[in-house]
């Protein structure tokens, strides 16, 4: 019974963080199919209030994802979350997260460039579908079952035990260490319209992504060694051949 109820747990969680993140992705190209959108959201107060309250919300959104993710934090909460649902009790906490930056986002008027209706314009919306492509592939590389909790609810009920994780440098990861977040990158700067609005969003979870891969980074040496500080020697951050790292000394 007890099996059966996390492996629901994880479907759900699942399923919640996949509807959020639908409402990301029309956010972002100011569709109008979820609750809001980066240029139509909360508008009336103050630049001043609008800004901070943007910001701070990018940054709780940024803490609650560098902090859960931390090896030391599951560590202790595992204590009170069951091994087999802390990934899915991670990625519901993010959907909350994410809704709730979503929800709460302040407009900010003006605008930094408007290609709509451009000969550019198309070009831009392929770099912007090319960059969520670019993600959702990554999850796979990586394992997109194991990423989103499924895997480990499955093997709990199956009782079997959870395979540990692998370095994997497959197809993008040949080429950057972190494709999945240069997926982002390209999926929240690729506008034809930038404006003030799009602008602080992109440009706050940009230096957002640039910390989570520091702590990720950190991670991910103390755990493979010797193996992803030779992977960060030759391979680039975020673009080929850029952001490499000294290599370990021999
Ligand atoms: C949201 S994914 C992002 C992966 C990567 N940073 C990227 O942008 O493609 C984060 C998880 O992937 C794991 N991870 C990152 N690089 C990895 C690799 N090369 N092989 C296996 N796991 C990796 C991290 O330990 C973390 O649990």
């Amino acid at each position: 019974m007890q099996r059966i109820l996390a492996l629901g747990y994880a479907l759900i969680a699942y399923l919640i963080f996949f509807a959020t993140f639908l409402w990301l992705i029309a956010f972002v190209a100011d569709f109008d199919l979820g609750p809001t959108t980066v240029n139509r959201a909360f508008e009336g107060t103050g630049l001043g209030q609008a800004i901070f309250t943007d910001l701070l919300l990018i940054a709780l959104f940024g803490m609650q994802h560098s902090l859960m993710a931390r090896p030391v934090f599951k560590e202790s909460w595992t204590k009170l979350v069951p091994p087999s649902v802390e990934r899915s009790t991670y990625v519901l906490a993010a959907s909350a997260m994410l809704a709730i930056l979503l929800g709460y986002w302040h407009t900010i008027p003006g605008s930094l460039w408007d290609f709509r209706g451009a000969p550019i314009e198309p070009a831009i919306w392929v770099l912007f579908f090319v960059g969520w492509t670019v993600l959702f592939v990554s999850t796979w590389l990586i394992n997109h079952f194991e990423l989103f909790g499924l895997q480990q609810a499955w093997f709990h009920g199956r009782e079997r035990a959870t395979p540990p994780p692998r370095l994997r440098q497959p197809l993008f990861y040949r080429y950057v260490r972190h494709p999945l977040y240069l997926g982002f990158i390209l999926a929240f700067w690729a506008t034809p319209h930038m404006t003030y609005s799009h602008l602080l969003f992109a440009g706050g979870m940009t230096v957002y992504i640039l910390i989570g891969i520091a702590h990720e980074e950190r991670d991910l040496v103390s755990y493979f060694g010797r193996d992803y500080e030779e992977y960060r020697a030759r391979v680039g951050m975020l673009i080929p051949g850029i952001g490499r790292r000294a290599p370990p000394a021999a």
